[in-house]
């Protein structure tokens, strides 16, 4: 099956604002303030000063790289992602495809120590790089998520509501390695390599023809990981000094968000939508991969038990004047729809009440 992964650019405006940057230091009621006007307005934030101790991201990306850098077969055996394990360009199981690979995660300690045998030669080393990190975003998320629901002015002491859903044994958490390759594989020009790849000569050769390649690609856009809105509640994303990711405030309009090691991104997932009663927005995102260089992103998705059952906050539904605008569900039925759908659809319609049609038309 061939399936462009390209899109030509033209129908499409790039609009380059600087998304809300939020320092975690500063004034507790300055902060949740600040977090609830960018959920609001974009459903997208960055995080700086977060807490999270540089060394247990160091070791998460450490281990990613050394995953990725395997050859294609080695990788295989921790394949196909169904949904969970390695997966290459496919993504779901409805015909997405991008320029992406991936190792897709549960983040309970079980699984991950099960999995890792196949994932790394090292696999107490692997899981226990992943379980630390995955600590630490987790309690990161939590603060975030109590901080959302102190500015919303909805109860959250000594917790909110929407951390006790993924701080819950059950929750259905995932975390996602994703490595996006560069345009131009292995063109290392650097005198050390120079001398050392027995290969130089062909890669000099054809330095040309990669450049008028590259230049082709400068109308064109290389998609890593279509578009489309993270099911769960939030969603907390690092990744390298690489560039891709784009999110849509707007139909037909992308903001390219600039890479950040030292930051997290944060956005707000279709869950947190439906319990905000639409207040916060579960914005539309993709990554492109348009990059020389390859990019890495590593997510963690906080997500509600199965058996949970998700409703617009009554705090939140005003009669008449804010509606309900999604009827309740259960995180099963809602993952169940999500993973029969394309990529791109928006699921969260499919739980819309009569008021959201109303207010879409
Ligand atoms: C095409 C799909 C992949 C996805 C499941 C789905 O059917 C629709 C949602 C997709 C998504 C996007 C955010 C996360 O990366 C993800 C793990 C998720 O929960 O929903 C993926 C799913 C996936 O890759 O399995
Ligand atoms: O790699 C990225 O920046 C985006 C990945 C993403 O949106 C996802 O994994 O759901
Ligand atoms: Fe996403």
């Amino acid at each position: 099956m061939v399936v462009a992964t390209q899109v030509p650019i033209p129908s499409e405006k790039i609009k380059e604002i600087e998304l809300p940057i939020i320092d975690l230091t500063i004034e507790r009621s300055k902060v949740s303030n600040l977090i609830v006007k960018a959920c609001e307005e974009f459903g997208f934030f960055k995080v700086i000063n977060h807490g999270v101790p540089e060394f247990v991201i160091n070791r998460m990306e450490g281990e990613s790289w050394g995953f990725f850098e395997k050859p294609g077969s080695e990788k295989q055996r921790a394949g196909p992602a169904n949904p969970y394990g390695y997966g290459s360009k496919t993504i779901g199981f409805n015909g997405d495809i991008g320029e992406v690979e991936y190792l897709l995660l549960s983040t309970n300690s079980q699984s991950i120590s099960q999995r890792s045998k196949t994932i790394s030669t090292d696999p107490i080393k692997f899981s226990s790089a992943v379980s630390s990190y995955i600590e630490e975003v987790r309690g990161l998320a939590c603060e975030i998520l109590d901080l959302m629901a102190e500015g919303m002015g909805v109860p959250h002491t000594p917790s909110s509501v929407f951390s006790k859903l993924i701080r819950d044994v059950d929750n259905d958490s995932l975390i996602r390695l994703n490595h996006y390759p560069p345009l131009i594989k292995d063109r290392d020009t650097s005198p050390s390599s120079f001398h050392h790849n027995p290969n130089h000569h062909l890669h000099h050769h054809h330095h040309h023809h990669h450049h008028n390649h590259n230049h082709d690609h400068n109308k064109m856009n290389r998609i890593g990981f279509g578009e489309h809105t993270d099911p769960q509640i939030l969603t907390i994303l690092r990744s390298n000094d690489v560039g891709g990711l784009q999110i849509s405030p707007e139909d037909g309009v992308w903001v390219p968000v600039s890479p950040d090691p030292n930051a997290f991104c944060v956005n707000v997932g279709d869950v947190l939508q439906a319990m905000t009663n639409g207040r916060f927005v579960s914005v539309r995102h993709r990554a492109l991969a348009n990059s020389n260089k390859p990019r890495m992103s590593i997510a963690y998705f906080g997500a509600p038990p199965l058996h949970a059952r998700i409703s617009p906050l009554p705090e939140l539904v005003i009669p008449g004047f804010r509606p309900t605008l999604y009827r309740p569900f259960t995180w099963a039925e809602y993952k169940t729809a999500a993973y029969s759908l394309r990529l791109s659809d928006s699921r969260l319609d499919l739980f819309g009440t009569q008021e959201l049609l109303d207010d879409n038309a």
